[in-house]
Parts: C-alpha cells; structure tokens; sequence
C-alpha cells in the first residue's frame, strides 16, 4: 500500500523537465556537491557517502552501502538513515537541472527491512515542474539493480535563491566553503550558473 499526499501530485500547468544543456552527461558520476554533506561528502567520517551518476533524461542512478554507524535495530539499516540516502539522491537531480532547491516535502516508503552491509541501489528522476517546485521520485533497491524495492519516496523540491544558504547557513561553515581554492566546488556549494 502507497500513499501519496496531494501536495506530490504536480499542478494542472505542471511541465515536463528540461535538462539543463551543461548537465553531466549520462554515465557520469556526480561527485560530492559538498564535502561536510552527510549524505554524498566525503569529509563526514559517518555519512552516507552515495554515489550519483548521471542517467537519460533528467533520471540518476545512486549507491550507497550500509555501515554499522547507520543502524537503527541490530543489524539493520536506521529509517531515516534510508530517508536521508532518498532526499540525497533526489536533491542530486536538480544538478541536471541546473536549479538550486532544497526538499520542502519527501514521502517514504519503507517495504523491505535493509541489513547492514546491503548495497542499496537507488534510481530517481523528476517527473514535473511546476514553478519553483520541483517534482520526482526515487525508489531503492537491494540485493543488485534490479532486485527487490526496499525503499521507494516521492518528493517535492522548491527553488531557491543561493542566498537561502548565505541568510540561515552558520557563518563559520559560510566562510569555509566560499574560500574554498576550487572553483567548481564553491559552485556547487553555493551557486549554480545556468
Ligand atoms: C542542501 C542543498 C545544497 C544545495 C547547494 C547548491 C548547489 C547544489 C549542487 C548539487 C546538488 C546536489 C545534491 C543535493 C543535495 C542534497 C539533497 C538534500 C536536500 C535537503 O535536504 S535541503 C534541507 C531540508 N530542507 C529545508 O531545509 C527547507 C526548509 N524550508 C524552507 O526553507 C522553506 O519552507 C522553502 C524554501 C521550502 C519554501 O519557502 P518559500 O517562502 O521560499 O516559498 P513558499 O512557502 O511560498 O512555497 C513555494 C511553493 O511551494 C509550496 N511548498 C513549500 N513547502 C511545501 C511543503 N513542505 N509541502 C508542500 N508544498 C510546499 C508552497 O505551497 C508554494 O506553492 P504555490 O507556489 O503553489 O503556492
């Protein structure tokens, strides 16, 4: 049994997404947007570290493996640990976009219990565009790419200006991030270009 709120059923006047013409191209890994990120960033000794790669359309791919430090009962992953790997993977969709927006709403589905040390394969893409929101859907996988549905969201991203970081993100980390020397990271960071 799935739900969906009516706040994730796009508008009347709602449109297809359009792939922004310097997305990365299909296969493409996406690399970490931020290196503190908990879920993608590779500085936070107990994130998720996903992986994203670029599909077809405005579609990805995603892994992330579950390790102890994300345990909720024994031996199985934590829910909103899996929550967190969905918003991960359905926030990294707005790269190919090129539209910078954080989660306003994300419905979860919990199917299959997710043991530690599982792959978790996960598959999202944007279904519509309404405006400033931004609607998609993901579902998580184990046991290989094509096996069981253990997870599975629907969500609603909605657009914001790069000054929604700069007004309520804490200065110190503020600071870190536009200093950084690389200037794609401080773009992903902070800004996109469309
Ligand atoms: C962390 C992202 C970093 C981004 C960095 C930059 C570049 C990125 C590069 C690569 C990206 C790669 C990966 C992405 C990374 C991470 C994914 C995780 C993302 C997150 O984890 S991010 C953190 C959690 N997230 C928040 O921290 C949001 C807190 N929140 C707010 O900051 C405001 O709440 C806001 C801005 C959402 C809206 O505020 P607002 O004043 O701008 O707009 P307003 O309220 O008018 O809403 C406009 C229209 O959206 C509808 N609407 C709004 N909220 C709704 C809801 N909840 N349910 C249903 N509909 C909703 C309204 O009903 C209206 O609809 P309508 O236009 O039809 O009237």
């Amino acid at each position: 049994m799935s739900g969906t709120s009516a706040a994730l059923t796009p508008p009347a006047g709602a449109v297809a997404p359009v792939r922004h013409p310097d997305a990365p191209a299909p296969g493409e890994l996406l690399g970490a947007h931020y290196e503190q990120c908990f879920g993608c960033g590779e500085a936070q000794p107990h994130g998720l570290r996903l992986q994203a790669r670029a599909g077809e359309g405005i579609s990805l791919t995603a892994e992330f493996t579950v390790q102890p430090a994300h345990q909720g009962a024994p031996g199985l992953a934590h829910g909103g640990v899996l929550a967190t790997a969905l918003d991960e993977t359905l926030g990294s969709l707005n790269w190919l976009l090129r539209t910078v927006a954080v989660t306003g709403r994300l419905e979860t589905d919990y199917v299959l219990p997710v043991p530690v040390g599982t792959v978790l394969h996960l598959e999202a893409e944007v279904t519509a565009v309404a405006g400033r929101k931004i609607y998609s859907r993901a579902t998580g996988r184990i046991g290989g790419p094509d096996g069981p549905v253990a997870v599975r969201a629907q969500a609603l991203f909605i657009e914001v200006k790069t000054e929604h970081f700069i007004d309520h993100g804490r200065p110190q980390e503020i600071r870190a991030a536009m200093s950084d020397p690389d200037p794609s990271r401080r773009e992903r960071a902070f800004e996109v270009n469309p």
